[in-house]
C-alpha cells in the first residue's frame, strides 16, 4: 500500500525500532507497555494499517485482515478496553495467509504459545483470555488516524518493531529516516570499535567524568 521499495522496508527492520526512532529525531515511539509478545519474533517494518476496535470488540480487526495487503502492518487502538484477547491463532492464521507482517495493538491477545509456534509478530500490551464480541452496530474503523500514547498514527505511516519495542514514522519521513540509521550505526560501529581498543564512553562522548582530577 506504500510506495516503498521492498528494499527499504527491508533496511529499516534491519536498523530496529530504536536506532529509527533516534535517527526520526526521537519521534514516534510507541508506548513501551505494548511491547514484544515473546522475545524470538522476527522483527519487522511496513506501512500501517489503522484499525479501531470498540472496546471488547474485534469485528473490525476480522475485517483489517482482508483489507491489509502483503507486507502490512496492522496498528490497532482499543481505547480503555485493553482487558480483551482481540486477536489469537485463528486470526494470526487468517493474517499470515494473506501475507500480512504482523500486528501492533494497544490492547491484548490471547493464544500466546500457538503464536509463537506461527512465528507471527505481536507486539500487545499483554495477553488475556476474555473473548471479545463481533457486534456491527458498534462503531470502529479501517484507515483512521490513531492515537497510540502521544504518537499519532495515519495509514502508511512507517511501523518498525523489534524485541525493544515500536516506532511508527510519517510516511513522508520514512526514507531519511532509514538513511540517518544507517548512518549513525555505522558510527556506532565504529565507537564500539574504539571501545574494544581501550577507549572510554566518557571520553568518546566528551562526557564529564563527575571526579576531580
Ligand atoms: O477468537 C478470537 O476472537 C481471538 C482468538 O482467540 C483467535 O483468533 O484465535
Ligand atoms: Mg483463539
Amino acid at each position: 500500500m506504500s510506495g516503498w521499495s521492498a528494499e527499504l522496508v527491508t533496511r529499516a527492520a534491519h536498523l530496529g525500532a530504536s536506532t529509527v526512532h533516534e535517527a526520526a529525531g526521537r519521534i514516534g515511539a510507541l508506548p513501551s507497555s505494548i511491547s514484544a509478545l515473546y522475545r524470538e519474533q522476527p522483527p519487522i517494518a511496513g506501512p500501517a494499517v489503522t484499525v479501531l476496535c470498540p472496546d471488547g470488540d474485534n469485528l473490525w480487526l476480522h475485517r483489517a485482515i482482508y483489507t491489509a495487503a502483503p507486507g502490512d502492518v496492522l496498528v490497532v487502538e482499543v481505547g480503555t478496553g485493553e482487558d480483551f484477547g482481540y486477536w489469537g491463532e485463528v486470526m494470526a492464521t487468517a493474517a499470515q495467509a494473506r501475507g500480512i507482517a504482523g500486528l501492533v495493538i494497544s490492547g491484548c491477545v490471547r493464544d500466546a504459545v500457538q503464536m509463537q509456534g506461527l512465528g507471527f509478530p505481536v507486539w500487545s500490551t499483554g495477553t488475556c483470555i476474555r473473548g471479545t464480541v463481533k457486534d456491527p452496530l458498534r462503531p470502529g474503523a479501517i484507515g483512521g488516524r490513531l492515537r497510540l500514547g502521544d504518537v499519532l498514527v495515519a495509514p502508511g505511516d512507517l511501523v518498525v518493531a523489534d524485541a525493544d519495542g515500536v516506532v511508527v514514522v510519517p510516511a513522508d519521513a520514512a526514507e531519511a529516516a532509514v538513511a540517518a540509521g544507517e548512518a549513525r550505526e555505522r558510527k556506532e560501529a565504529g565507537v564500539m570499535e574504539q571501545l574494544r581498543a581501550g577507549a572510554t564512553t566518557l571520553e568518546l562522548f566528551g562526557l564529564p567524568s563527575g571526579v576531580d582530577r
